[in-house]
């Protein structure tokens, strides 16, 4: 099956500093990914050249083999690990530029995700808590109609409730023919709604494996696996 997004011997060095190092994997289609790897292992960075927002020093990344570039702009929703909302806007308005600025927005759908989320439209992104502003970007990514979605630590920094009503909302509003990559460190919360889970350490691939298949292989959760994985 054709990947629908593919790293071959992807590098990435900042100045001297090292980020990612000849990294090599597959996404096929339908499917819900964790990248998984503590703090500083290069997740986001690899995200980035996912979204094209942030050129590789070396290999190349292709998505529906096509390279990275403007043409797979338009199958990629990104969600970063900062908003990209203005404070000035109210939640309508924040519907609105995505509206205006991605063709393949689904109005419909972010209204029935805004509902699903408790959030109003004439609520003020100043004013969204932590929790809030989270269920908002991931409305707006969600919302649009894209092959692959990317999601920077949706979870990070939320409490538990807002968290499974994040999970609840990615599971209820995902569309099978797309699929989703997950970075995020907070394994245990988010664990259930995975696929298939690639672990990172220090810019290095170190596993991937369909969830189901690791379980059984070792008799353990994807959380104990990254704790062993990654224990300092
Ligand atoms: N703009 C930058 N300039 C220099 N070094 C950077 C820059 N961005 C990231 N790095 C370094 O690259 C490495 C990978 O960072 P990255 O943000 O991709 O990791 P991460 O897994 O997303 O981390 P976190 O979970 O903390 O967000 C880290 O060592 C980081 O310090």
């Amino acid at each position: 099956m054709e990947k629908l997004l593919e790293f071959k011997g992807v590098s990435k060095s900042y100045r001297s500093k090292s980020a990612l190092n000849n990294i090599s994997f597959g996404v096929e289609p339908g499917k819900i990914i964790g990248l998984l790897g503590t703090n500083g292992s290069g997740k986001s960075t690899l995200m980035k050249i996912a979204a094209g927002l942030m050129p590789a020093s070396a290999g190349t990344t292709t998505v529906m083999g096509v390279p990275v570039g403007l043409a797979t702009k338009s199958v990629v929703s990104f969600m970063p690990d900062h908003p990209l909302t203005e404070s000035w806007m109210k939640v309508r308005d924040a519907v609105g530029f995505y509206r205006d600025f991605y063709s393949d927005f689904d109005e419909e759908k972010a209204r029935k995700m805004l509902d699903f989320m408790n959030l109003h439209e004439r609520d003020r992104v100043s004013s969204l808590s932590k929790g809030m502003n989270e269920r908002l970007q991931l409305t707006l990514t969600l919302s649009r109609q894209a092959k692959l979605y990317l999601l920077d630590e949706p979870i990070g920094g939320v409490d538990p409730v807002a968290r499974t009503k994040i999970l609840d909302a990615i599971v209820e509003f995902y569309s099978e023919d797309s699929s989703l990559l997950i970075s995020t460190h907070l394994v245990r919360d988010i664990e259930r709604i995975f696929d298939e889970v690639i672990f990172i350490r220090d810019g290095e691939v170190v596993l991937q494996e369909e969830v189901e298949g690791l379980r059984l292989k070792h008799g353990k959760s994807v959380d104990d696996m990254f704790k062993e994985v990654f224990a300092e």
